[in-house]
């Protein structure tokens, strides 16, 4: 199991309001699958992500991540943690403006103890043919592919994956899908996505519904669409 998260609790203080922003949230991912996470604004999704991914502490209860139980670890240990295992991507690509396709992606893999090779990974995301550009240069669909790259050449374990198709159009959106799905079946990469888009619930090999800091659903495709087939909303 990559993921194993157990009655898992997040406050933040807001002034004299506590917001419980996760409520007992437990879930398991199993090894190389694709998880997407649904559920309305503010209902936790990012926090979740956060917490898996080891940007956020929380407090109270669990969360195992390969092979490490993150309430245990130091704060420098859970940079490694996170530098080691887990690949971010965002709905605003935050690539670094100053920078070419390939130093951005170069900055993924100077994190990397066992980084993949930069021409590899620029050719399997269709980016190596524009190493040189700067991001203002690309399309969004474009500069998504570099934020991928940038994640993937670190050679994660797991993928986080923050509304990645939430600025791009129908057709963009669903060449990101296959992309991911194609880092899933060729690396073994658990990839987790957050997304308002309910279709894309069907390409996922789990689907988990997040409500008011509580998962409230968790199912099971047992034969997940292709990207393409993805109704988009
Ligand atoms: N740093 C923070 N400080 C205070 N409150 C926060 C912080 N981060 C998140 N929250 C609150 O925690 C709750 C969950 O937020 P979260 O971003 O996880 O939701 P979300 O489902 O990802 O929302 P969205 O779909 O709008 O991104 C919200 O009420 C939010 O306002």
């Amino acid at each position: 199991m990559t993921i194993v998260v157990e009655r898992v609790n997040k406050v933040y203080q807001s002034g004299e309001v506590d917001i419980h922003a996760l409520r007992e949230a437990s879930l398991n991912v199993p090894d190389n699958k694709i998880v997407t996470i649904l559920g309305p604004s503010g209902s936790g999704k990012s926090t979740l992500l956060n917490v898996i991914g080891g940007i956020d502490r929380f407090d109270g209860g669990s969360v195992r991540v390969a092979g490490q139980s993150l309430e245990n670890l130091k704060d420098g240990q859970l940079t490694e943690f996170r530098r080691t295992y887990a690949g971010f991507i965002f709905q605003q690509y935050n690539l670094i403006p100053t920078l070419t396709v390939e130093e951005n992606v170069e900055v993924g893999k100077e994190l990397s103890q066992n980084p993949l090779d930069m021409k590899d990974t620029l050719e399997k995301v269709g980016m190596w043919d524009k190493k040189d550009k700067f991001p203002y240069q690309l399309s969004g669909g474009e500069q998504q592919r570099v934020a991928i790259a940038r994640a993937l050449i670190k050679n994660p374990t797991f993928l986080l994956c923050d509304e990645p198709t939430g600025a791009l159009d129908e057709e963009t959106g669903k060449n990101i899908l296959r992309l991911l799905k194609y880092v899933n079946e060729t690396y073994g990469t658990t990839v987790l996505i957050i997304t308002h888009n309910q279709g894309i619930g069907d390409m996922a090999h789990k689907v988990i519904r997040m409500s008011s800091g509580e998962i409230v659903e968790e199912y099971e495709n047992e034969n997940p669409i292709e990207p393409e087939k993805v109704t988009w909303a």
